[in-house]
């Protein structure tokens, strides 16, 4: 079942918008008098009374009075629908990991261009209901909302300013979204992620739970990755985490666990991740941190690892799966931090969101590097905190 239009009715006064109407009338779906398209209600006869000869056609074949009840699951909210939120609602589809999506931007051409690319699909998907829309009321009764909003970090552009629009775009869209899903898990992906992720929670006030960022999850999924090719095993056989904030500078590898099939890396290699190490092991980790850099110069941005990350997430939140997780946490008080900050560390996730925060046994330079990155976030976030006072 797709759903659209009540937001997003194209404007006819554009004369290359008028063409685009047409086009898409042939399906029948952005016309005005076609609000929506349901495989749950019976078919309206059409005009004063007089059944519409398509509809008569219809009832020769089909028993048309019996509502078809159809099981979506439940709903996810994709905010912001450029590169990365396309990818991961395709991703969820795709995957199956529901069947009852929400799309919501501001700008209708995406949203229209989208749900038409979707539809298309239908036939290789499950019937999926897709709604797409400018208006946050459409996201009501999410499990989840995904947080894609955001612009990229101009190239000589102040930290503090980059922050300050990020955290005004976040503030914009939020309230609205917990207005009308009270009980969502928030699953923020917008950069700076450990930031825009304590700024959704003092926004909203939810307990800290339903707050996720996706921190250093694909710093993560590339340390493994780059672990897995080394070994020659599958990258989720590496037991490895990078925790701490997202990105090169401050992120944490944890070599001191890092092993594969239960046996440490330090203990065949006690020099392992310093640069003292002759095999220079602290390479696979700043390549893993180095990489989302080189595709976003590459292609623009990583939207696919992004899109099965969250995917992921998702997962394990509606399968309440408590799948270990390093995701960005309110960390305040774990490993002797001062901040009121979110970063990463391996989280437990289920249907309640972060159920529990795993105490890692951290050397003493990883914690100290771990609780640097916490001060260095705690001082960016004096910009966000400016635009949410
Ligand atoms: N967490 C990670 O590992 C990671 C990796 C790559 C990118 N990102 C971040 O993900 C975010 C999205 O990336 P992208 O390439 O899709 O970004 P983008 O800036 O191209 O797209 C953002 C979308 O949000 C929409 N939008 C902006 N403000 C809105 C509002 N108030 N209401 C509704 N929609 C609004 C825009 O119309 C646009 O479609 C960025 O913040 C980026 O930095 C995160």
């Amino acid at each position: 079942m797709f759903l659209l239009l009540k937001h997003a009715v194209p404007q006819l006064a554009v004369a290359s918008r008028v063409r685009k109407q047409n086009a898409f009338c042939a399906y029948g779906i952005f016309h005005s008098a076609v609000k929506y398209v349901s495989t749950q209600e019976p078919p309206e006869a059409a005009g004063k009374g007089v059944p519409c000869k398509q509809f008569t056609t219809i009832g020769k074949i089909l028993n048309t009075t019996a509502h078809k009840r159809v099981g979506f699951g439940e709903k996810i909210s994709i905010v912001g629908l450029d590169d990365i939120g396309t990818a991961i609602v395709y991703t969820l589809l795709a995957k199956e990991i529901t069947q009852n999506i929400c799309m919501i931007d501001m700008n209708e051409e995406i949203l229209e261009g989208e749900h038409l690319d979707l539809q298309s699909s239908a036939m290789f998907l499950k019937n999926p209901k897709i709604i797409s829309s400018k208006d946050p009321a459409d996201t009501r009764d999410s499990k989840i909302c995904v947080i894609t909003t955001g612009t990229y970090k101009g190239r000589d552009e102040d930290d503090m300013d980059y922050i300050a629009r990020n955290a005004g775009i976040v503030r914009a869209i939020v309230a609205p979204l917990a207005k009308y899903s009270p009980n969502a898990i928030f699953l923020v992906a917008s950069e700076p992620v450990d930031i825009l992720s304590y700024v959704t929670w003092k926004l909203l006030g939810i307990p800290k739970n339903r707050i996720i960022g996706t921190g250093t999850l694909m710093d993560t999924a590339r340390f493994r990755f780059l672990l897995g090719e080394k070994f020659g095993v599958l990258p989720e056989c590496c037991h490895a985490y990078i925790i701490g904030q997202h990105g090169p500078h401050y992120s944490v590898p944890v070599w001191s666990s890092a092993n594969i099939g239960g046996v440490l890396l330090k203990d065949m290699n006690p020099l392992i991740g310093t640069d003292k190490d002759p095999e220079c092991w602290f390479e696979l980790y700043e390549d893993a941190v180095k990489a989302e850099g080189l595709v976003r110069q590459l292609k623009g941005c990583a939207s696919w690892s992004l899109a099965l990350g969250v995917a992921n997430v998702c997962k394990s939140i509606l399968t309440n799966a408590n799948k270990v997780l390093p995701v960005s946490t309110y960390v305040k008080g774990e490993h002797a931090i001062k901040d009121e900050v979110f970063l990463s560390l391996p989280c437990v996730v289920g249907s309640n969101g972060i159920t529990d925060v795993i105490r890692q046994n951290l050397n003493d330079n990883e914690a100290v590097v771990l609780r640097r990155g916490a001060e260095n976030t705690a001082d960016l976030q004096a910009a966000a905190n400016k635009i949410i006072a």
